[in-house]
């Protein structure tokens, strides 16, 4: 691998605006160690190329500044973070009805076997999956079907189950639910209903009977045999029997079905709505949907009067669910810039990344993620945390060109022990596709890859200093920003809404269609876009190896310093934003300069 930053590279880089750093107090001596103070300025050079589209010919390929891909370069790897699933547990299999028959025994006793038990499915965010593209493409994932029992005692296998394996940051979220059980419990109701009528009316007409025999009118018989009683109900659970085929129409006709034996799901299934928000790995699978319970073979009918069962139990019909689930990668630092600021470079730069990386608008297409690992791999702590002030000088940056990563260590002579929290050792960067002005209304890739960074710790907005006004571009990433929060609150809003709906009662009363809304606190009325704007941010100014940037760094740096001191309002214009200590650090990640600065910087952030 050639190395990170090539010595000859320094050659070009002719400052980094070295007297600026001065105010950034967070940031450690020893981390300017790799930056070359240059005693001319480029403006005073005169060269007037300051745009952005400036193609680095100069500059040597190096890892930072990879040849161009290929046009015709189908390595991309397919990615979705949204993805709509139907989820169908598998359905218990049924239960045999069969006796046994030997020589010498041509009528056995029952020995059906019970049905399986449904699969179930689960999900589980693990470390090796990064997008949800698999489930796209599925759409329906079924367990399998419990299997039906057998004669001789043999019960039926059991279905298989699904792991639905998906990136940490998914959210869940159910849409819709048919769990066949909590329809066949409002119909065995209805049904009980029914028959509790039917033998009221049976109970009446029985003292009525009995009355006029005891009155003596003798007419009791003919009252009893009389009564114009409506035709008996069906057994309220008489669709759950599967009855022997080979039963004769006698027998059909005394058939007299058994109440059944209340039976519990083996898991239990979650109640709705499920909503989840797998935000680490899980250690075990979650359950999603809950198998069916297999049907009961006919040796649990056997009784005194019944030696015969000519019926088992069906398996339970299992639940369906229709799921949607978002992946929000959970990165600690969230890079939003306009495109070809240089964003992926940047993460190149700090991470062992292979970001794509051309001279031109959209180079990234879905989001890469890059690790910054500080202690080597070796667990060595590395950065005191922020409490203690200022970040400590005892701290050393290296780029290590074997790890192809950028390491901070700390000599072991100054590891203090028993310090807490237990220090950092990496963290991680999201970069996304750039941002235009206007993407809120879906122009350029839209501000939909935002979600991608609105869960980061920290923000980092990457501006080119050659690619005009640097506040300008600031101003308006931090637009759709604003736009993109507002626009996620209120859809928590209404989906928090709609979850607070509930239809009255268990079902029955469906006719009235009232609904109910239940007694929780208000929701808030208005979208303040303070979910994102209140996170600690910064601006990594970058390509200011290029000539005539100074000037442009100068005014983004006293905008920045306006905003920290309260002269100048929040870009994004929202009430009580974070502008704390807003900073701009000047850097060519071309040439791998100041990029030790963001660690420190990003440290002290992560680390309040
Ligand atoms: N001179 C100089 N050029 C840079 C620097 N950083 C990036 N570039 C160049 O700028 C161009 C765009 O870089 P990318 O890293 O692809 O930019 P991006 O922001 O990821 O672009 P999109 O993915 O399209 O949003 C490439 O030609 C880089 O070589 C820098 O610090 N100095
Ligand atoms: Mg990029």
């Amino acid at each position: 691998m050639p190395p990170r930053c090539s010595p000859a590279s320094a050659l070009f880089l002719p400052f980094l605006y070295p007297t600026l750093f001065r105010s950034l107090s967070r940031l450690p001596r020893a981390g300017l160690s790799t930056y070359a103070p240059a005693s001319t300025s480029v403006a005073e050079n005169g060269s007037d190329k300051t745009e952005s589209s400036i193609a680095n010919e100069e500059i040597p390929v190096s890892r930072l500044n990879p040849p161009p891909p290929p046009p015709d370069d189908y390595a991309i790897s397919t990615f979705a973070d949204k993805a709509k699933i139907t989820i169908i547990a598998g359905g218990g299999g049924h239960g045999c009805i069969s006796f046994l028959r030997e020589a010498f025994m041509a009528n056995g006793p029952a020995n059906g076997g019970d049905g399986g038990h449904g699969g179930n499915i689960y999900i589980q965010a693990v470390q090796d999956e990064n997008s949800l593209h698999n489930l796209t493409r599925r759409r329906i994932l079924r367990a399998g079907r419990g299997r039906t029992g057998q004669g001789g005692n043999r019960g039926g296998a059991r279905g298989e189950d699904v792991i639905i394996k998906v990136p940490i940051g998914t959210v869940v979220r159910e849409i819709e639910r048919i769990d066949p059980m909590v329809e066949e419990n409002i119909l065995y109701r209805q049904a009980r209903e029914k028959e509790r009528e039917y033998e009221k009316l049976v109970r009446e007409a029985e003292a009525a009977a009995q009355a006029s025999e005891e009155t003596g009118k003798g007419e009791g018989e003919a009252l009893r045999l009389n009564i114009d009683l409506p035709d008996p109900p069906e057994h309220p659970n008489a669709h759950k029997f599967v009855l022997y085929p080979g039963m004769s129409s006698g027998e059909r006709r005394n058939l007299s079905l058994p109440r059944l034996p209340n039976r519990e799901r083996l898991y239990a299934q979650p109640e709705p709505p499920i909503h989840l928000d797998l935000s680490v790995a899980s250690p075990r699978p979650i359950l999603l949907a809950a198998g069916g319970l297999g049907g009961l073979g006919n040796p649990h009918f056997v009784s005194k009067d019944r030696p015969r069962p000519l019926f088992a139990t069906k398996g339970e019909s299992a639940v369906r669910m229709q799921l949607e689930l978002e992946l929000k990668i959970l990165a600690d630092v969230g890079f939003v810039g306009l495109p070809n600021a240089g964003k992926s470079t940047l993460l190149r730069a700090l991470t062992r990344s292979r970001a794509r990386v051309g001279n031109w608008a959209f180079t990234t297409l879905q989001p890469n993620i890059g690790t910054v690992v500080l202690d080597n791999y070796k667990g060595r702590p590395i950065v005191k945390p922020r409490s203690s002030g200022v970040s400590s000088p005892s701290h050393s940056v290296i780029h290590d060109a074997t790890l192809g990563s950028v390491v901070v260590s700390r000599q072991p002579d100054q590891v203090q022990m028993g310090e807490t929290p237990e220090p950092r050792k990496r963290f991680t960067i999201a970069d996304i596709p750039g941002l235009i002005e206007g993407a809120h209304l879906d122009r350029g890739l839209g501000i939909e890859f935002l979600r991608h960074v609105e869960r980061a710790g920290v923000l980092a907005f990457v501006i080119d200093l050659s690619a005009g006004d640097a506040v300008k571009a600031l101003k308006s990433l931090w637009t759709e920003v604003g736009l993109y929060a507002r626009m996620r609150e209120d859809e928590e809003r209404e989906r928090e809404a709609s979850e607070r709906i509930d239809w009255e009662g268990d079902g029955t009363n469906l006719k009235t269609g009232q609904m109910m809304v239940a007694d929780l606190p208000e929701l808030a009325t208005e979208p303040t876009g303070l979910q994102i704007a209140a996170k600690p941010w910064f601006v990594i100014a970058t390509k200011a190896d290029r000539p005539g940037t100074e000037e442009n760094f100068n005014k983004l740096k006293e905008y920045m310093d306006a905003i920290t001191n309260g002269e100048e309002k929040h870009p994004s214009n929202v009430e009580h934003a974070w502008t704390e200590d807003c900073v701009a650090i000047p850097v060519s990640a071309i040439h791998g300069q100041g990029v030790d600065r963001i660690i420190h910087w990003t440290l002290g952030l992560l680390d309040d």
